[in-house]
């Protein structure tokens, strides 16, 4: 997990604090369809920031802007102070930006621990030749590993399971198994898309506690999430999308009033004025 200092830590969340990331004016197009236009926002340091909208509105491209999957066609992601420019998928995790996705990718066949070696291993320093000699910076490495793993798996209340492969693990497990090697490896900026989809109420609300865990230890967390209720329930802050268009920013209590959010909600299917 990353380590914080007093100074990163003293905006309380919803205040101003060190803006940790900084989409600016971002758009993104595909071909004739414009997904981010012109799309400004800040993540700050020790906060969980919800980005929400319709189907559509362009929150997948957004965390695809800034996780290096795709290239802003227009404006720029400065990441800790970094323009992240044309940098990598691997290049931008190294630098400290991990996430998961709407569809779990684990390896099935390893346990639970393993899963969150393999997050943890990206980062380690010893090569090939210090493993297979076991030389002592390996075997320093693997003891950390294991540790961290451990206290991941605990933190995603995994601890129990830790030695079972990942496909004997419930759906919800495998979903807060993803965090957890997610979180192995150490990122500044902590990304989940819709990390609760296909939860019931109850699992739901079990894990926006979890991720608020996470961010009490110091993470910083940007958080895709559909569930209105919950968004407003675990989020410090809340960006909100619609056609590709930033449409309000605020506090919880402020994006619920607020009448271009209930509009846009109001002509989805699934949402009422009463999920705001
Ligand atoms: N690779 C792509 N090629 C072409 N169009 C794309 C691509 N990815 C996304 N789009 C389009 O960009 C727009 C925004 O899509 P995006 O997936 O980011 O929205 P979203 O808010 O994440 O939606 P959902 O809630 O349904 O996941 C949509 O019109 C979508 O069809």
């Amino acid at each position: 997990m990353s380590e914080t200092t007093t100074d990163e830590r003293s905006a309380r969340p919803g205040e101003p604090g060190r803006a940790l990331l900084q989409m600016q004016n971002v758009t993104l197009r595909f071909g004739g369809v414009v997904a981010l236009n012109d799309v400004s926002f800040e993540i700050r340091q020790g906060e969980i920031l919800g980005l929400i909208g319709p189907n559509g509105a362009g929150k997948t491209t957004c965390f695809n802007a800034l996780t290096g999957v795709y290239q802003p066609t227009e404006g720029q992601v400065v990441f800790d102070g970094t323009p992240l420019g044309r940098r990598k998928r691997f290049q931008i995790n190294r630098l400290g930006i991990a996430r998961t996705f709407q569809n779990i990718r684990l390896f099935q066949n390893m346990t639970a621990r393993e899963n969150v070696l393999v997050g943890a291993d990206s980062h380690h320093r010893a090569g090939v030749v210090q493993s297979l000699f076991r030389l002592p910076r390996h075997r320093r490495e693997t003891r950390e590993g294991n540790a961290l793993a451990d206290e991941l798996l605990e933190l995603m209340d995994l601890g129990h399971r830790a030695d079972d492969l990942a496909r004997n693990l419930s759906y919800g497990e495998q979903r807060r198994l993803e965090i957890a090697r997610a979180l192995a490896t150490k990122p500044k900026l902590l990304c989940l898309d819709e990390p609760a989809a296909g939860f019931n109420p109850v699992e739901k609300q079990r894990l926006m506690d979890l991720i608020r865990r996470v961010r009490d230890l110091g993470n910083t967390v940007l958080l895709i999430e559909h569930d209105m209720k919950l968004v407003m329930g675990v989020t410090d802050r809340i960006v909100v999308l619609e056609f590709g268009k930033k449409i309000a920013e605020g506090l919880p209590a402020e994006i619920r009033d607020n009448p271009a959010v209930i509009a846009a909600y109001l002509g989805v299917d699934d949402a009422s004025e009463e999920e705001l």
